[in-house]
Formats: structure tokens, sequence, C-alpha cells
């Protein structure tokens, strides 16, 4: 494989999602994380709402910060099941950071992100004090003492990301967290996975309601897609997302597509509902039904499809 660089058998790779209100500086802190470390950039425009922020490659380990979409939208069309796939996607990561700044007092939407955390019980949750700079060492230690308090942290650290107080630290502590790994990307590649693994499974649950039945199993869902749509106007972005529905045989074809289509149409009305949900923006839809015979006994047609 091209990309990999040699590493030690104590290198750490994992994957860290930091999580807070808006304004608590996620975005100032990841950008100082990454900085000019950075070893990923999206080739696509409009990448705020992609999964993969930036990677923190340092010698012994691959620290890859992951947006979790959908966490601060809940109670919308789909919002339990978006809710299971928020938790759904923090279970997948190795460690949970969540910021809260220093200068402000914990509030609602804080509390309500740590009920959300307590969802994940197995994964570590670092609490990340932000913006240290903007108060005084007094003002710091009750910060940290209120945050101590709010849930159980496996570790608490004071950061600013603007005067680059403690940034490697706060880079030290996520990739304790970390599993002992080989690298996971090569330098230079960017994957939007965890979301296109939420948009699919959006689908595919809008396809099997009311024909869980007759298709238990013989259903996948493969984002092939998600472009934004170019020459939009400023402030109405439309995102283009392309999914093919795999079935097995040309029986189970007909029931998703339904009479005249009207089936697949609702699915992808659903659908559509749910993925805009979940990544906040206006989304254009195109399914397609394709027969992938027998996929779920054949290694490679299951590797394609992203199993
Ligand atoms: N003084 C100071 N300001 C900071 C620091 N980190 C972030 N800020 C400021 O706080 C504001 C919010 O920071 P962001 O990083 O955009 O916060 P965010 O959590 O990504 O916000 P959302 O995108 O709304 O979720 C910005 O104006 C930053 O400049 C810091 O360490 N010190």
């Amino acid at each position: 494989m091209t990309g990999f660089t040699e590493h030690s058998d104590n290198y750490r790779a994992g994957f860290a999602c930091l999580v807070g209100r808006p304004n608590a500086g996620k975005s100032t802190l990841t950008n100082a994380l990454v900085g000019s470390k950075v070893a990923i950039t999206s080739s696509k425009p409009q990448t705020t709402r992609h999964t993969i922020r930036g990677i923190v490659h340092r010698e012994d380990s691959q620290l890859i910060l992951v947006d979790t979409p959908g966490l601060h939208r809940p109670r919308t069309l789909l919002g339990q099941r978006l809710n299971e796939l928020v938790a759904a996607t923090l279970a997948e990561v190795d460690v949970i950071g969540m910021c809260l700044p220093a200068d402000e007092k914990i509030g609602p939407g804080d509390r309500y992100i740590a009920a959300q955390l307590e969802a994940v019980p197995r994964t570590p949750k670092v609490a990340i004090v932000t913006k240290s700079d903007r108060v005084s060492k007094d003002a710091l230690g009750e910060a940290l003492l209120s945050v101590s308090k709010l849930m159980e942290w496996a570790d608490v650290v004071p950061v600013s990301s603007t005067t680059d107080f403690q940034v490697d630290t706060v880079a030290d502590v996520l990739t304790s967290h970390l599993p002992k790994s080989p690298p996971l990307y090569p330098e230079g590649e960017l994957t939007d996975e965890p979301e296109r693994i939420m948009v699919a499974e959006l689908v595919r649950e809008a396809a099997l309601e009311g024909v869980r039945d007759e298709l238990p199993h013989s259903l996948a869902a493969v984002v092939e897609e998600m472009v934004p749509r170019e020459g939009r106007p400023e402030g109405s972005p439309l995102l283009d997302v392309r999914v093919n529905l795999f079935v097995e045989r040309s029986s189970q074809k007909a029931i998703i597509i339904g009479r005249g289509g009207s089936r697949l149409k609702d699915i992808g009305t659903r659908a559509r509902a749910g993925i805009e949900a979940l990544l906040g923006t206006r989304v254009y839809l195109d399914l397609h039904v394709k027969i992938a015979k027998d996929w779920q006994r054949d290694p490679k047609e299951l590797g394609r499809l992203g199993f």
C-alpha cells in the first residue's frame, strides 16, 4: 500500500469526536489541533458538514477527528431513529471530547449533550474547557470544578486554541484513549465513511418499512455520491445524494419500486426528510434499485457494498 509510513508496535490510531454546544470552540480547537500537521483536506467544496474534520498525524499516532452529524438537531422527523443513529455513531468513536467554554456557565445545552453522552457508557469522555485565555486563573479553577461535576469524565483538560495553551496536551490526552493500531489512513486520504453509512442506513430503513418480513436481509443501500450542487444561490445549498438499493431478485426489485414507482417515491420522500435532518441541508435524493445476485454470500460483493 502506498502512502502508509513505517510504524512502531506502540502506534495508536483511532477516532475522536468533538462535541459541544454551538460556539463552544470546537472548530477553532479542531483547526489548532490539526494545524500545520494537517494530513487531509477535502477535495470537495462546502465541507463544513463533512464527517472527517482532520487527522492529527504524529510519529506514534494518528488521531482522526470526526463530526457527529445530527447531534444538535433532535426533535425532527425520524427523531428517535436519528437519536439512535447519533448514539450508534458516538459509540463507534474511541474517545469523545466535550468542549465547554471556561467563560460561560454550564447551561441546558451542555446538560442535553451530556445526557446524550451518558447513552454511550463505554466510550471515554474527556472534558475540554476551552477559551481558558478569557478568564483569570481563579475563574478557570472554578470552571474546571463545575465541569468535573457535570458527569463522569476520563480526563478534564483546560485549553486555549487561540493562544496555543495546552493544545498539544489535548492531543496527548485524546490519543491516550485510542487503541493500539496501525495507521488507518494514508497521508492525503479523505473519506467521509461514517456520514455515508448513516445516510445509507436511513435509506435502507425507509425502504424496509412495511416490507421487513418480505425482504429481511436481502436489501443493501450504498451511497454512490454526495456532492453539493453547483451554481446554487448563496445561502441555499443543495446536496445531490445518489444511493443504490441492492436486492437479490427481480421480484424484490418490483416490491421496492411498487406500482408505477409509487413505493420508491415514498421511500425517497421519507429517506430525504431523514437525511436533511441529519445533515442540516436540503437534499436532492436520487434512488436506484439494482439487482446484485446472492450478494450476501459473495465476500467481494459484500466489500463493494461496504459490509
Ligand atoms: N479567546 C478565545 N476565543 C476562542 C477560543 N476558541 C474559540 N474561540 C472563539 O469562540 C467563537 C466560537 O468558536 P468556534 O470554534 O466557531 O465554535 P464551535 O463550537 O465550532 O461553534 P459551532 O460551529 O457553532 O458549533 C469564535 O469566535 C472563536 O474565535 C479560544 O481558545 N480563545
